[in-house]
């Protein structure tokens, strides 16, 4: 069932929303309007923290509403800090996210991008969650540092960081990209 009531993205990132915008274009159905709330986050694994995210915004914001939830996943390290990356970057700066894989031989990571979206039924609050992974390897920080851990990512089959990547190019290759696709193709199916 498809209504044409604008979808409220709720994020605090203004750079999330900035590619989310670029990602999409003119090339979906429904208007996204943001709301910039940095949502409280449970801990767990990465699916149960985007759905748990996104129905607490739903509670809030009483509509539909999308969330993105970002992990960056050091293989090496079982796959954390995951979705707690947010405050490992915060402490350590993008140099100690290098450092902490210095006893490692395995440079090896995943970023995971997972949008989760609810249509604002409060009697049910049922999630949808689509996700996108990009793999890579964690580099010392190179280019710009506008964008979180994007200096330290390296993506595969490139020489350069997101960082260095030209915008454009990071929004074709990028797990956001890949979560995205995958959204657009729900949204116009319905
Ligand atoms: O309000 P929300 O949407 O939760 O925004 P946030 O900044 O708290 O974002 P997350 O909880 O998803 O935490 C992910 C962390 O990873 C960073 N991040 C997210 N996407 C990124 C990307 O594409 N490249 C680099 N860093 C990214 C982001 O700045 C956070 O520090
Ligand atoms: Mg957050």
């Amino acid at each position: 069932m498809s209504n044409n009531k604008p979808i409220t993205f709720v994020t605090g990132n203004v750079k999330k929303l900035e590619e989310l915008r670029a990602i999409l274009g003119s090339n979906f159905p429904v208007q996204i309007i943001s709301h910039d709330l940095d949502l409280p986050e449970l801990q767990g694994e990465i699916d149960e923290v985007s759905i748990k995210k996104c129905q607490e915004a739903a509670r809030r914001m009483k509509t539909r509403v999308l969330i993105e939830d970002t992990s960056l996943c050091f293989n090496a390290l079982g796959g954390l800090p995951g979705p707690y990356i947010k405050w490992f970057l915060k402490k350590l700066q993008p140099e100690g996210l290098h450092q902490m894989l210095a006893g490692w031989e395995d440079k090896s990571a995943v970023a995971v991008s997972t949008f989760a979206y609810c249509d604002g039924n409060c009697e049910d609050l049922d999630v949808i969650l689509f996700q996108g992974e990009t793999n890579g390897k964690i580099v010392a920080p190179r280019g710009t540092r506008d964008f979180g851990w994007d200096c330290v990512f390296q993506p595969d089959g490139y020489e350069e960081t997101y960082a260095e990547l030209p915008k454009g190019q990071k929004n074709l290759i990028s797990h956001r990209y890949k979560a995205l696709e995958k959204m657009m193709k729900y949204f116009k199916n319905l």
